[in-house]
């Protein structure tokens, strides 16, 4: 028996008379949870939720530009009121806004200023449908109808160059629209094939990946020489998947931890870029270099003024940094996901970095052979063949040149030009390669003539010093010493 004061009792039977009188639950979902700026997840859901189905019903809507830019999105306007029906019960849905503003607090880390959220209300006999089935039928159907509606993005972790404040470390976005399909993309078709069955493979994988026991994610490095589609590829894999794309300029981020963060705040269905992956750090074979690196470094650090050290050493992005972005513990959360590697020179790379399982794909992109040249011939010209196609196959067997340069060659500078002129265009482009080739090469064999001629010279005055001082030596006297000086000379 624990003895309660008066209010107590009070309270409770308040209590007990306002869900007799009022027998509702309600249920909350604010816009911003916990301390983090991120977004609530199930906040999103539902507004698609009610969106779908709010557009019959509510008297006040918002509306919005969806993914084709034609159509408009609607959704439930701030204190407006709708009802759902699930399993022959009834459910009250309301949006409020709640205006936080306060212009006296100042805040590194400012709050919205508005709090938006959205509350469920039911008859608390219904408490357990709401629980077993109702919340996450709302969540899926929301989640469908996002991914319906959604417009894709284009990430970067750049925002206006401001390095500094509650912004720095935090993706901005514009609406990714790149045209470039595997369709339009020119290569090898079985090459181009094979990655397209990989990735629906990955894209479908759900459970082939938690069966085996891997994150959902997948590696892929495009390797190959300048202007042979490696960022058209990122293109086309983002359509083909209808992803979001993350663009992740390392240069910018400042340490590992930022790295960290930046990765926890990127969402499921998306691929995340590294481009020119040798260029962005020098994380190249930095594993090996190590032991040398450190002792320069602690000679550098006397220099530095006390705390200086500390800061100097966790600001840089290192390779094993890299490694736990891509394969480490925080990677698994939210799930499928795709990180693109590109590169120009794939020799200078870490090994550690592209070995199979964090780069799970190597995809080389090339020069442009006969099969890719048809695919850009048919989308640029509109044309499968040509008289002039036998002449372009035979150089391209011959000739390096890339997709880029085929490109911008086949391009119509004016309205009346044909498919021949072009073509026209193509070959001259790829003769005068041959020619600077042939040119170029028969200017290292004469220059390696010219030099095996002066070894053989130099070889032959050698012998007849040789010769000289030989036949000196059977000289005697003042005329032997004379002698083989003028041979050594
Ligand atoms: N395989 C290709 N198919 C179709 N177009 C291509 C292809 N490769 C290059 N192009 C054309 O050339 C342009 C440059 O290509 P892209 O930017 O994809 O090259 P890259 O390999 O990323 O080069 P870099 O290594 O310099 O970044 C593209 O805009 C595209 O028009
Ligand atoms: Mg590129």
């Amino acid at each position: 028996f624990f003895p309660v004061g008066p209010e107590t009792v009070l309270i409770k039977y308040i209590h007990k008379l306002t869900s007799f009188i009022y027998p509702y639950v309600r249920i909350q979902i604010p816009e911003y949870t916990g301390q983090g700026m991120k977004r609530s997840e199930a906040f999103t859901a539902i507004e698609a939720y009610l969106s779908d189905s709010c557009s019959q019903r509510a008297n006040k809507l918002k509306a919005d530009l969806g993914k084709d830019s034609s159509k408009l999105i609607l959704s439930m306007d701030d204190h407006e009121e709708v009802t759902d029906e699930f399993g022959g019960a009834k459910f009250w849905w309301s949006s409020s806004s709640r205006s936080t503003r306060q212009p006296q607090v100042l805040s590194w880390y400012p709050a919205p200023d508005e709090k938006r959220s959205y509350k469920l209300v039911f008859h608390k006999r219904k408490r357990q449908l709401v629980l077993d089935s109702y919340l996450s039928h709302v969540l899926k159907e929301g989640r469908e109808v996002a991914v319906r509606n959604r417009r894709r993005k284009l990430y970067c972790n750049n925002p206006g160059g401001s390095g500094y404040g509650y912004r720095s470390g935090v993706w901005s976005h514009v609406l990714f629209e790149h045209p470039s399909t595997f369709d339009t993309l020119a290569m090898d078709p079985g090459k181009k094939l094979e990655i397209k069955k990989d990735l629906d493979a990955f894209r479908k994988g759900k459970d082939y990946y938690a069966k085996i026991g891997k994150a959902w994610k997948r590696g892929y490095l495009l390797y190959g020489p300048p202007g042979t589609g490696k960022s058209s590829m990122i293109g086309a894999m983002a359509n083909f998947l209808d992803y979001d794309v993350y663009d992740l300029e390392l240069t910018t981020v400042k340490n590992n931890v930022e790295l960290r963060k930046l990765f926890i705040e990127t969402t499921g269905k998306s691929i995340i870029v590294i481009e020119d992956i040798d260029c962005s750090l020098d994380l190249t074979g930095k594993r090996k270099q190590k032991g040398k690196k450190e002792e320069g470094a602690s000679e550098e650090k006397k220099n530095l003024p006390p705390g200086q050290e500390e800061k100097d050493e966790s600001s840089k992005v290192t390779l094993s940094g890299l490694l736990n972005f891509i394969d480490g513990i925080w990677s698994a959360c939210g799930g499928e996901r795709l990180i693109v590697f590109t590169t120009n020179h794939i020799e200078k790379l870490d090994p550690a970095l592209i070995r199979r399982g964090r780069m799970d794909k190597h995809i080389e992109m090339s020069y442009c052979g006969f099969e890719a040249f048809k695919v850009l011939a048919r989308n640029y010209l509109d044309v499968d063949s040509h008289p002039l196609f036998d002449t372009i196959r035979d150089l391209m067997e011959e000739v390096k040149i890339t997709p880029a340069d085929v490109a911008e060659k086949l391009m119509r500078k004016s309205g009346d030009e044909d498919a021949g002129s072009c073509l026209e265009n193509l070959i001259q482009a790829m003769n005068k390669v041959r020619e600077e080739e042939a040119s170029k090469q028969a200017h290292a064999s004469t220059e390696e003539i010219v030099k095996g001629e002066e070894e053989k010279s130099g070889a032959e005055e050698e012998e007849a010093s040789k010769q000289a001082v030989r036949s000196g030596e059977e000289m005697d006297g003042e005329e032997k010493r004379g002698s083989r000086a003028d041979g050594v000379l």
